[in-house]
């Protein structure tokens, strides 16, 4: 039987499958524009200098030179302008990779980590001033912050990374991550989403997590029910912007403005209740990453087991915070690492355990953890603010690694819908294919008729700030022309309108490879579920089964009808269902169109 990570790497690679090819060209594009609006006369000099090194060109290998590492490149950087040339070449490969910024370890050759070259405490010193020389340089123009370093006394060598972040950046080429964050009811979420975000401490008693709350009852009670959102920014040399201690938090439009790089927190239900709502948020929301909250006294309880499950499913990267630290006896604390480190190791997780307690570990689980199978564990309290460095530098060193199709066409999904007065209808959600601008004609549907109608993009907001224009990948909204609240819902999609085509169609049923997770019993057909599929989130009944019946650990082709309404779903889109305690997910590999 195969395992759930076994699975759902497995679902992953089928429905990443198309838009791999991609992921390169949309880079490329969105750093040379960003250099074009950077073109200044220093930089047309420094681009004269670079003569033949084309910005997509790999240096050296590419024209069959000899390849000189990186480390030679630039302890070498003021004598040789060879050299000089072939380290910014290699920078703006590496920037135009990470877009925007890059970690580099200055004893380890970035491009080809095998190099690596042990440094006195001089070179290093030479290589760090050089470095900072070559990022100065109009052509980069970056910031450069050292993250660490460390020193062995006896053999005087050195060793320590960097981050270099671009210093322009338009908002809409701004870089984000999207954190989504779970665990059981009373984890702290919302606490040290709090901290994070406004600066200052928690009272224990819920002081931090206030303002986060979007609805009546979740003051009273104390309990998110809903998605909310929360941002987080940092600048160029990756200090955060705007947050104070914690009496006032600072509008987005302050974080954005100030920022080069930002985090969205998607705070998420910790209750059973709203277990639909938080499914909802890790499968419409497209986090990049997911913070898996555990109180150390409580230990892995309740939702937090079936939320780790989900992001496992979805083959997203999972990182830990043990919170409350400071209200919980030692002995306890080493029994809620000896479970979660277990949980971590076992057969349905297959990842190691990284626990985080230094800037070094910092840097070296950001960069491998999206790639490797590592889970990083940090522990920390919101209270005494113990940790929360780490986690804050975490964050800001967070890759991208999503993989969106810029080139494809504009596909958007929506997450939210809002009535603004004097705007409209107002559509929030993530771009997952294509680019779109103000006035693009567009379509929006399926209603329940499977109809699409037509309407226009009236402006687009990213964090709030207006923009021109807004590409796969990123978090927007839209007001749409000629479109009523009552018209748009969660679910629809938004869909380039091109002149002569007929409308998009919607899907009734479709055929999906899945895996049951768990179920007590048989799964025949008319048998029905809640299933997820992106935002779309609706009950279905199983119509038709490759055998008989399906039943725990079953791998099946499995034809699914939505008994509401036609969806707009596509092939490679990962699923999950679930009904009580029946969990099932998979992949969708064939769509019938009409209803
Ligand atoms: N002592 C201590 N208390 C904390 C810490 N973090 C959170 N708390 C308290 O724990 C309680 C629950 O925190 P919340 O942030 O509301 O928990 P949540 O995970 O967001 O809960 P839901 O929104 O219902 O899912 C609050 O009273 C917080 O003040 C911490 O690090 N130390």
């Amino acid at each position: 039987m195969p395992t759930l990570s076994e699975f759902s790497d497995y679902v992953h690679t089928l429905s990443t499958e198309s838009s791999k090819a991609s992921g390169s060209t949309s880079t490329a594009k969105l750093v040379s524009s960003n250099k074009t609006q950077n073109s200044n006369s220093s930089i047309q000099a420094e681009l004269d200098v670079l003569g033949s090194l084309s910005l997509s060109d790999k240096p050296a290998t590419a024209k069959n030179e000899p390849h000189i590492s990186f480390i030679t490149c630039l302890l070498t950087a003021t004598d040789n302008e060879g050299n000089t040339n072939q380290a910014i070449s290699t920078l703006r490969n590496l920037l135009e990779d990470g877009r925007g910024e890059c970690l580099v370890k200055l004893d380890q050759d970035p491009v080809d980590p095998s190099i690596k070259r042990q440094l006195s405490s001089a070179d290093y010193d030479t290589a760090l001033m050089n470095l900072k020389a070559l990022c100065a340089r109009p052509l980069l123009d970056c910031a450069i912050t050292e993250l660490y370093a460390a020193q062995d006394a006896k053999s005087d060598e050195k060793s320590g990374e960097v981050l270099i972040r671009e210093r322009n950046l338009s908002v809409s080429d701004l870089l984000e991550i999207r954190i989504a964050v779970v665990g059981n009811v009373d984890a702290g979420k919302s606490t040290l989403l709090g901290v994070l975000t406004k600066g200052g401490l928690d009272d224990g008693r819920g002081k931090a997590r206030v303002n986060l709350f979007r609805h009546k009852h979740e003051i009273e009670s104390g309990r998110t029910s809903s998605v909310g959102m929360e941002i987080m920014g940092f600048d160029a040399e990756g200090k955060v912007v705007g947050a104070n201690d914690g009496t006032r938090k600072a509008s987005w439009k302050e974080i954005v403005s100030g920022s080069r790089k930002v985090i969205t927190f998607i705070d998420l239900a910790g209750h059973e209740k709203y277990l639909k709502t938080t499914v909802f948020g890790l499968m419409g929301g497209s986090p990049d990453y997911v913070m898996l909250m555990v109180g150390a006294n409580a230990g892995m309880i309740g939702m937090a087991r079936e939320h780790l499950g989900v992001a496992l499913a979805l083959s997203i990267p999972v990182f830990i915070c043990i919170t409350k630290i400071d209200m919980c006896p030692e002995n306890i604390l080493q029994e809620t690492l000896t479970q979660l480190s277990k949980i971590i190791r076992s057969a349905g997780c297959r990842k190691m355990p990284r626990f985080v307690k230094s800037l070094r570990d910092v840097a070296e689980a950001s960069t491998n953890f999206a790639s490797q199978r590592i889970c990083p564990i940090f522990q920390i309290s919101s209270v005494t603010g113990e940790g929360l460095d780490l986690v804050r530098m975490f964050v800001n060193l967070l890759q991208f690694h999503g993989q969106f199709d810029r080139s494809g066409p504009f596909e958007f999904e929506i997450n939210d819908t809002f009535s603004v007065p004097f705007v409209g209808t107002v559509v929030s959600g993530i771009i997952a294919s294509g680019s779109v601008k103000t006035g693009d004609n567009v379509y929006l549907g399926p209603d329940s008729l499977g109809q699409f109608s037509l309407s226009s993009i009236r402006s687009i907001e990213r964090k709030r700030q207006p923009v021109e224009a807004a590409h796969a990948g990123q978090s927007v909204s839209f007001a749409m022309k000629k479109i009523r609240r009552r018209d748009a819902r969660k679910g629809m999609v938004v869909l380039a309108a091109a002149k002569d085509e007929p409308p998009p169609k919607c899907v009734r049923e479709f055929m999906a490879e899945v895996l049951i997770l768990q179920h007590a019993t048989t799964i025949k057909t008319r048998y029905q579920a809640m299933l997820h599929v992106g935002a779309v989130a609706q009950t279905c009944t199983i119509v038709g089964l490759d055998r008989p019946y399906i039943r725990t650990g079953d791998r099946a082709m499995v034809k699914f009808r939505f008994m509401l309404r036609p969806e707009y779903i596509k092939p490679g889109q990962k699923i999950l269902f679930r009904e009580g305690r029946t969990r099932g997910l998979g992949v969708v590999r064939e769509v019938f169109y009409g209803f």
